[in-house]
């Protein structure tokens, strides 16, 4: 395991291979239109194909884990091989597995991630803060110890967010703007981003909030479900210099063509190199 923080990989990937983060979410669907049977045989072709393809240019991959868990242990070894290779091509990989649970069970999903000894270490996961903030330090503890990352769940993109995220704490704060703040505590004096990020779907609208955390930002919701470059510098001003906007479906389904997906991917990633700007 490399001795640079997580945040500052994340900011060097950004700056040398662009915004971009490729999601590796082999849906069944998605496996038929390239030709490939909803088996794991099918599953293996198919990442191992969308990783060797772009995982030699692209900042981040983030594989979904339940669309390898779908087939059981022999799916976590696809999952596995999609991990050991794509790091291997200098990608960083964010296991998006949106773990949250009572600090014992947080610390065992830490084991299982951020442990770089383990079989499935990973440069960041995704984290669910949702059963309280201090349930997920467990994972932001191991995270720092191994130069890893978490990305912590704050504005999701799906429609039925709002009714925890946006409600009220006392005080008036939003919950989503008390994690938010979690992480600005986190994050503090980390140069040049600390390692602690956030989860932001695209697709939120207007919040108020500021994320000005100093920290990474994943933006999911691009592409297939309608995110836009021009929402994503609209909703985080100056810290767009700090998203990685990821989109799945809407990468993936240029495929099977290797040529045309890569295509894909370097057209998605050019159109996010704006945000280095902001
Ligand atoms: O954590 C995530 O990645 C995530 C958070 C969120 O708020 N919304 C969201 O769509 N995601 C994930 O991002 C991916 C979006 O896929 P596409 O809609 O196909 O681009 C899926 O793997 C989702 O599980």
């Amino acid at each position: 395991m490399t001795s640079t923080t997580f945040g500052a990989r994340f900011r060097e990937a950004l700056e040398t291979r662009g915004p971009l983060c490729v999601g590796i979410d082999p849906h069944p669907g998605l496996l038929g239109d390239w030709g490939l049977d909803d088996t794991v045989e099918g599953l293996e072709k198919f990442a191992l194909t969308a990783v060797e393809a772009v995982a030699g240019e692209v900042s981040l991959l983030k594989p979904q884990s339940a669309f390898y868990e779908r087939f059981g242990s022999r799916g976590i070894a696809v999952l596995e091989r999609v991990i050991s290779d794509a790091r291997a091509a200098g990608a960083l990989v964010l296991l998006d597995v949106k773990r949250g649970d009572i600090g014992s069970t947080s610390q065992a999903y830490a084991d299982a991630y951020l442990d770089q000894s383990s079989p499935l270490a990973v440069d960041a996961i995704t984290a669910s803060p949702y059963l309280g903030f201090g349930s997920v330090s467990p994972m932001i503890e191991t995270a720092l110890r191994n130069d890893a990352g978490v990305f912590v769940l704050a504005l999701t993109s799906n429609k039925e967010a709002p009714e925890v995220q946006h409600a009220l704490v006392e005080g008036g704060r939003s919950v989503a703007g008390t994690v938010l703040d979690h992480l600005a505590a986190l994050n503090q004096g980390a140069e040049p981003l600390g390692s602690i990020g956030a989860v932001v779907g695209a697709t939120i609208g207007e919040t108020g909030e500021s994320f000005d955390f100093n920290g990474p930002i994943l933006v999911p919701g691009v592409g297939a479900q309608g995110g836009t470059v021009d929402d994503v510098r609209r909703i985080f001003g100056a810290a767009a210099r700090n998203v990685t906007p990821s989109s799945s479906r809407g990468l993936l389904a240029a495929g099977p063509s290797v040529s045309a997906f890569r295509d894909a991917c370097r057209r998605a990633n050019d159109e996010f190199r704006v945000l280095a700007g902001a």
